[in-house]
């Protein structure tokens, strides 16, 4: 295949030629598209030297993209078991991964459609000429990958921060090992479904031999196309979701970055904590609105919190409604969620639907709770167990899915995601 050709034969846009001649074929480019557009070309190569072409996030980093990057239209979250007992299998994966998710995030194939026609193409294709729909990929390991039935399987198990161990049980707790834990975890996020699933598809296909598919799930918000102004997502009760959450530099390294302290190798890096929560979609649907808005402490329409008008005001848990009790309730979850303001998270949740739960004829569907911090056990689990005890929430959710994963720091080019760990 010639360097200006498409594995289908067709040429390359103009775009794509950019990217592979790089500055070297800035001359011919400018000869071919006259001087007034010489600026513009300058842009576009600085930006995509960059790796900040619009539709793309750079893969290489100080931190993994998709924590801190705006959540996309789409997610495939992939919970994965490894078959291997050696160590560098596990590496070569990691490296493979990373190429690979270089590639996808800028929109390329992942190898030639080979001329022979008798061996698989190492692209599977369905991305071929989709944009890369801002696709980020979040690589985690789960604690059973350095310690599993009592055995140090890798010999890493002292590299195990102490942030790293399954959460506890909750009261209330429903949780299936069907949708629980996994040695891996992939992440991956874009603005386009099919951009989405041929990711996963692929890091599948490379990892065969060496992991299995332990869970998955995919989850959703709501479109760019679909949005009249950009605003807070809503979740399936209704309710604007991601309202308070970190949005500064400093948040961010508060709440949610490491600083490797706790072991060299999360430097940069974040602790995320899953869990799969079934939302009773039909209970909610029969609960009036008093009784919803109560139950989050926040109006359903503006997302204000109770007692103030608009969604971004501060919650006054001091103020008293005319009946002389707290205009946000005790119970409600936005109450619970804050406790004394000592703890925060990182939230970063996609709506799932599983279609139906055959056993009830019921809508099988809920939120895929993802948090990011730098300590689950300081900030998500006393959250967590303030809610559990009393959310008024809990009438309506069931969780039934719970894994933590360590997220290691961004890879720099040349580097591969866990090189600090391996
Ligand atoms: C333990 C952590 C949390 C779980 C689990 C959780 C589940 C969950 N949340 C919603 C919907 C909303 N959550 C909101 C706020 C909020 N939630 C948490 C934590 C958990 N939520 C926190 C820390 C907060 C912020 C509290 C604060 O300081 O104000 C809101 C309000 C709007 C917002 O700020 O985003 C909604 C709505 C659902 C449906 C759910 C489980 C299915
Ligand atoms: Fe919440």
């Amino acid at each position: 295949m010639s360097d200006e050709q498409r594995p289908n034969g067709k040429k390359l846009t103009r775009r794509e030629m950019l990217y592979r001649t790089g500055a070297g074929g800035l001359g011919l480019l400018i000869g071919a598209s006259g001087v007034g557009s010489i600026a513009a070309i300058g842009k576009t190569l600085d930006k995509e030297q960059e790796g900040q072409i619009e539709d793309q996030v750079p893969f290489y980093g100080k931190h993994q993209a998709g924590i801190a990057t705006k959540p996309q239209t789409y997610m495939y979250f992939i919970s994965l078991d490894l078959t291997t007992k050696n160590i560098s299998e596990v590496r070569d994966l990691f490296k493979e991964w990373t190429m690979a998710s270089e590639k996808m995030a800028q929109a390329k194939l992942l190898g030639d459609y080979s001329n022979n026609p008798y061996i698989p193409p190492e692209d599977t294709g369905e991305a071929a000429g989709l944009s890369a729909s801002k696709i980020t990929f979040t690589y985690g390991f789960g604690p059973t990958f350095f310690e599993k039935e009592g055995s140090d399987r890798f010999g890493l198990a002292n590299r195990k921060p102490n942030q790293l161990r399954s959460l506890p049980s909750f009261p209330g707790d429903e949780i299936e090992k069907e949708w629980s834990g996994g040695d891996l975890c992939v992440q991956v996020c874009a603005n386009d479904q099919q951009v989405a699933f041929h990711a996963v598809r692929n890091l599948l296909r490379i990892g065969r031999g060496v992991v299995t598919l332990k869970w998955m799930q995919s989850g959703f918000q709501r479109t760019k196309q679909a949005e009249k102004k950009p605003s807070t997502p809503r979740n399936l009760f209704g309710f604007k979701d991601g309202t308070v959450n970190p949005s500064t530099e400093e948040d961010f390294n508060q709440i949610v970055w490491s600083n490797g302290s706790e072991a060299a190798w999360m430097k940069n890096g974040s602790y995320m904590v899953m869990r799969r929560i079934r939302m009773l979609l039909e209970v909610w649907d029969r609960t009036h609105l008093k009784e919803q808005n109560n139950t989050f402490g926040r109006e359903k329409v503006s997302g204000a919190p109770l007692g103030q008008q608009n969604e971004f005001d501060e919650p006054d848990f001091h103020k008293k409604n005319e009946k002389g009790e707290p205009s946000i309730p005790v119970d409600s979850h936005v109450k619970l969620g804050r406790g004394d303001g000592s703890q925060k998270i990182l939230r970063r949740a996609y709506s799932y639907t599983s279609e139906m739960d055959p056993t009830r004829a019921q809508l099988d569907a809920g939120l895929l709770f993802i948090s990011y911090q730098k300590d689950p056990f300081k900030q998500f689990v006393p959250i967590q167990k303030r809610m559990a005890k009393s959310d008024r929430l809990n009438e309506y959710i069931r969780h039934i899915g719970s894994a933590v994963f360590a997220c290691p720091g961004g890879s720099a080019r040349g580097g591969y995601i866990g090189d600090q760990l391996f």
